[in-house]
């Protein structure tokens, strides 16, 4: 059996009285694409920013990669991450930005040339990409970010909303992308609030509430134990996993 790509063990996180991740366990095989739902506020960011290292957990533990991520330097090797707000410079082309990260990451030319023109191009970014980031849309913006997280091809990728302020277009390539990735073993943990694209793209789907992970499967299993019958969807299966019990009990 093959390691995992990511393995979580209780972990948890605190702020203060806040319980932002309350102590998950999972793990998610290698080359899959993991689909991580939840309502708002559930800890879905807090879980990416623990595994990719950008805050410590109160509690538990985890591997990415094969690596703990009290690790830090060597979880940074083997990952890339788009967060909400992409750290992106608006003084830079986008061209420049995408040369930069592959600078950081040591990449070596001319392939990483050649990836940024493959990706530039795939975006529909080429004719833009000697413009300044500042002038971009929202859309460019974030088709920079994704190229940037990925472009060094990690073992594994965190993505927050890849989907966020893209036209249909840009959203169908950007869902292509993630496929063609996973068919090349990389590793994609997925959150976003868009169910169809979870429910087009994931192998695994993992629903966080209140910090819990309350329910994990392929997306069919899912939908199969909601109370909808055939015709289920994921959505309904997301809102009978998170409804909250104690509130919808309550005499009205
Ligand atoms: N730096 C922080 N300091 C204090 N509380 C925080 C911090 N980051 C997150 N929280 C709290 O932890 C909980 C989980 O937040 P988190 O951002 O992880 O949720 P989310 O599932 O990503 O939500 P959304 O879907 O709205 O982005 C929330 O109650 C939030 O207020």
């Amino acid at each position: 059996m093959t390691t995992p790509a990511i393995e979580m063990d209780d972990l948890a996180k605190r702020y203060g009285e806040t319980v932002a991740v309350a102590g998950v366990t999972t793990s998610v095989s290698a080359g899959s694409v993991y689909g991580f739902l939840g309502p708002n506020g559930a800890g879905k960011t807090t879980t990416m920013r623990l595994l990719t290292t950008l805050t410590r957990p109160s509690s538990g533990t985890a591997r990415v990669a094969g690596h703990s991520i009290e690790d830090r330097e060597a979880v940074s090797a083997e990952i890339g991450y788009l967060p909400e707000d992409p750290p992106i410079y608006d003084e830079l082309t986008g061209r420049e930005q995408l040369e930069y990260m592959a600078g950081l990451r040591d990449l070596p030319e001319p392939a990483a040339g050649e990836r940024i023109e493959e990706m530039l191009d795939r975006f529909d970014l080429a004719e833009d990409a000697n413009k300044r980031i500042g002038g971009y849309s929202k859309g460019m913006r974030q088709k920079i970010g994704v190229i940037q997280a990925v472009l060094h091809e990690p073992a594994v990728a965190f993505l927050d909303e890849p989907t966020s302020g893209l036209d249909p277009r840009a959203a169908r390539t950007m869902r292509d992308t993630i496929a063609e990735l996973a068919d090349q073993e990389m590793t994609i943990f997925l959150s976003t609030h868009i169910l169809p694209v979870v429910d087009e793209l994931a192998d695994t789907i993992g629903v966080l509430h209140d910090g819990k992970l309350v329910a994990e499967g392929d997306p069919e299993t899912l939908k199969s134990r909601a109370e909808a019958g055939e015709s289920a969807t994921l959505e309904d299966a997301f809102l009978a996993v998170t409804t909250d019990e104690e509130a919808a009990e309550k005499p009205v």
